[in-house]
């Protein structure tokens, strides 16, 4: 069972409130780092890994035990060099990351990103509040070691790009460290 020791490629964990730009973010990490991208709602969709339908949300409830086992093997493995992209982070053994990303978007922005999504007025106000009481922040700090959890503004086109050029410094001071993990003051310039 790989560790942030072990592994030769840093897996990355990008999280945060819908709508705060993961999956275009995670997209973007995956291709210029040459990674695998698991976009875990994806995942689930074409692996047939749902489990009950919500009414209120209008969508299927997760089947967390069959995403973990759906996955385990790549993310288990030595090899590392995943992009996982998911609006929530407790679900995940804290073994599998050694970078967790926690975009970031201003209450008026987000409203405006869900809305131009077609979500009910019950959904976008539960994720806007989510995003206000920095909800998916507070889940990744208690999960992981908060030298590898990072909060970053995901808001606008140049933020995605530095935000994109920072998580790639990530990954190559995980390289350089001989994969024993991103020392954190690298991480932190
Ligand atoms: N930093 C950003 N600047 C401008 N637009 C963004 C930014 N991040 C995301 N977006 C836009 O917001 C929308 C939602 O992004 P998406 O990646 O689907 O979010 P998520 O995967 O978190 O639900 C998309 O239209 C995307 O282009």
């Amino acid at each position: 069972m790989a560790t942030p020791e072990t592994r030769h490629k840093p897996n990355i964990l990008i999280t945060g409130s819908p709508g705060t730009g993961k999956s275009t973010l995670s997209q973007q990490v995956a291709e210029k780092l040459g990674f695998e991208f698991i976009e875990i709602s994806k995942e689930v969709r074409e692996n047939n890994l749902q489990g009950e339908f919500d009414e209120q949300y209008s969508c299927h409830v997760l089947d967390e035990d069959k995403l973990l086992d759906h996955i385990s093997d790549r993310m288990d493995s030595d090899d590392g060099g995943i992009v996982v992209d998911y609006h929530g982070c407790d679900l995940f053994p804290e073994r599998w990351f050694d970078v967790v990303v926690v975009l970031r978007c201003a209450t008026e922005k987000l409203y405006d990103r869900l809305q131009s999504r077609g979500y009910s007025k019950f959904k976008i106000k539960e994720n806007v509040e989510c995003e206000i009481f920095g909800t998916l922040l507070e889940e990744a700090k208690e999960s992981y070691k908060e030298e590898i959890v990072h909060e970053l503004q995901s808001e606008t086109p140049d933020q995605m790009e530095e935000n994109l050029d920072r998580i790639c410094e990530w990954a190559a001071a995980f390289k350089n460290s001989g994969g024993q993990g991103p020392q954190s003051d690298e991480m932190d310039q």
